[in-house]
């Protein structure tokens, strides 16, 4: 699957901060908008990946992204790499909040520290960097934030409570801030990917019998990749959806 065709003439020149931008379906998102004619920054912890990701889009779009190293589990720095982004970009009004790492650990395995962990790198920074960017937003007369959740919170999936949780409390956190920040006409909607064949995902979890089992749920028999993510961020992102908040979007092929 290639990125998608279409073009959002108000996309170009907007600003659009995407969090875990180096590697994935962040690296399929920054490569989308940069496509767009967008200003994209990207928060990743992930330095290799990122600057090669930089590199090679540089020579060939209008606006090369900003790439701004940090851990966003540690809050401190939020609110300054929000604000270091905006500046790089000139103005904010595109949030993807999409970085996250989905361990698995069984139940007798966890423990308060694990726990915390998972919610500091699935959770926290979601509100955090939501909380930094709104600032931005309002200054730019509005904004859109992209929250990723997952179709894994509902698959009754035993091994990742403290990702499901994560993702489940995404839901949430997007109807609170979208109730909230509506006024503001900042729109706040969640995406749940279903089951995205990424290299890490190859590497750790899934395999090719793992693959086709989700495949026979799915309506669509179709390998969901990072760039079938784009599309539908697109769409949030820009005045097409402008009447469109508080929602959760599901692209699972059909799963749901
Ligand atoms: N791949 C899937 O099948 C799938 C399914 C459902 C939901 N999702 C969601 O989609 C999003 C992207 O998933 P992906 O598969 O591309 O993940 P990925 O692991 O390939 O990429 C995540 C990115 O986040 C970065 N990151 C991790 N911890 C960080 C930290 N502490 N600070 C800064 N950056 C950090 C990583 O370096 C990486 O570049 C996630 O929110 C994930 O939960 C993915």
């Amino acid at each position: 699957m290639a990125l998608p065709a279409a073009q959002f003439h108000d996309l170009e020149g907007r600003g659009v901060l995407i969090t875990g931008g180096g590697s994935g379906i962040g690296a399929a998102l920054v490569e989308g908008f940069a496509r767009q004619g967008a200003r994209v920054a990207f928060i990743d912890i992930a330095e290799t990946d990122s600057r090669a990701l930089v590199e090679q889009l540089a020579p060939s779009v209008e606006h090369a992204p900003v790439f701004i190293q940090a851990d966003l589990r540690d809050v401190q720095t939020i609110r300054s790499v929000v604000d270091r982004a905006a500046s790089a970009i000139g103005s904010l009004s595109v949030l993807i909040n999409n970085a996250a790492r989905d361990d698995r650990q069984p139940l007798e395995d966890v423990t308060e520290a694990s726990w915390d962990e998972s919610q500091s790198v699935n959770l926290r920074h979601v509100f955090f960097t939501s909380q930094a960017a709104v600032a931005h937003m309002r200054q730019a007369g509005g904004g859109s934030i992209i929250n990723f959740s997952s179709i894994a919170f509902m698959l009754n999936m035993g091994e990742i409570p403290a990702y499901a949780t994560a993702k489940a409390g995404i839901i949430g956190l997007t109807k609170s801030l979208a109730g909230k920040l509506g006024p503001d006409d900042i729109r706040v909607n969640a995406v749940l990917p279903g089951m995205v064949v990424t290299e890490r995902q190859k590497k750790l979890w899934i395999d090719d019998t793992a693959i086709a089992g989700m495949q026979e749920k799915q309506c669509l028999k179709h390998m969901l990749v990072a760039e079938d993510m784009v599309g539908p961020c697109l769409y949030l992102a820009s005045d097409c959806s402008a009447r469109m908040t508080a929602q959760a979007m599901i692209i699972d092929g059909g799963v749901f």
